[in-house]
């Protein structure tokens, strides 16, 4: 609008448009899809003052699922748009999340020796370009002890190995990982190349909050050593991708993936060396969206608003 328009009801609500203040919020939503579902978001949220920035929505055909994200700005409180949310939430049997747009996911990352994702997480942090705040790190291994350091985040070192008998420690490893979650109020774990598999216990009690990232474009090359698999199949492209943890291994929904151009003159050591570079941005780009509230679960696939 500029100055020469006419003063107008509308234009004067338009021209009171400046006066539209207020905190942004975001919500997300799924649920069974039917008619009526985003006249009744936008009128509670209208009911609240709210103004609404951004809205993505998508039906999704196999499910019958639908998803919405919204982002608005509202002067009343939070418990005042929960309370305008209720009556739709209950009318469309909503699964429904609304947020503080200025507020970071608590985050718990775990790594081995591999330090490229886990730099990048701590770099974008502390650049202020991811919307999480760090509070603990942990490791099987000391390797990247001096990466905590530098960054001035609290390192946990928890090993897992096998004794003589061959006995793993793994289950008093993931108890004291889980005292963490539960000490540093941890809202989602990100395995930056953390090298155990969780046990199906830890990930039924991380669903929906624990991302890993998976250095090979799956579904090919699952597992360990995934550049030296692809190496010895003589692919052209290799790859990343960042998905839930699930107790399936590297079958998690899929949150992000990127490629990377490789050639037969290079070996798999030099398949490692340029995988990293899209590890780290893959990684640090599902985080973001996770920690915007930009990824909603669609059975075992995602829905991702970026
Ligand atoms: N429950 C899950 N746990 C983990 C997943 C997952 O998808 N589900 N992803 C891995 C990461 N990863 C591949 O991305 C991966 C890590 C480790 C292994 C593996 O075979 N590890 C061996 C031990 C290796 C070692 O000690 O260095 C093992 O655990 O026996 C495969 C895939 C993280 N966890």
């Amino acid at each position: 609008m500029n100055a020469s328009t006419p003063a107008t009801a509308s234009n004067a609500t338009l021209a009171g448009s400046a006066e539209i203040t207020g905190h942004p919020m975001v919500l997300s939503l799924s649920c069974k899809n039917s008619r009526g579902i985003v006249h009744a978001v936008s009128g509670a949220l209208l009911s609240v003052q709210g103004d609404i920035t951004d809205s993505k929505q998508f039906d999704s055909p196999d499910t019958g699922t639908f998803f919405m994200r919204v982002e608005f700005t509202t002067p009343e409180s939070r418990e005042a748009v929960e309370a305008a949310l209720e009556p739709v939430r209950e009318e469309f049997a909503m699964d429904l999340g609304l947020w503080e747009a200025s507020r970071k996911t608590r985050t718990l990352v775990m790594c081995s020796k591999d330090g490229r994702t886990l730099n990048d997480l701590l770099f974008q942090q502390r650049a202020g370009t991811l919307s999480v705040e760090i509070p603990v790190i942990v490791s099987n291994h000391l390797e990247l002890q001096p990466m905590a350091f530098f960054y001035g985040i609290p390192f946990i070192h928890i090993p897992v190995a096998k004794d003589a008998e061959g006995n793993s420690n793994k289950a008093e490893a993931e108890a004291k990982l889980l005292d963490l979650v539960a000490e540093y109020d941890i809202e989602l774990v990100v395995l930056a190349r953390y090298m155990q598999i969780l046990s199906d216990d830890l990930c039924r009690k991380l669903e929906g909050k624990a991302i890993n990232i998976h250095h090979s474009f799956l579904p090919s090359f699952k597992g360990a050593r995934p550049y030296h698999q692809a190496h010895e199949r003589g692919v052209k492209l290799i790859g990343a991708t960042a998905h839930y943890v699930t107790a399936d291994l590297d079958e998690g929904p899929i949150i992000e993936q990127q490629v990377q151009r490789v050639t037969h003159a290079q070996s798999a050591r030099e398949f490692v060396i340029r995988g990293r570079e899209v590890e780290g941005s893959t990684l640090s780009r599902a985080v973001k969206w996770h920690a915007e509230h930009r990824v909603l679960l669609d059975g075992k696939r995602t829905v991702v608003f970026d």
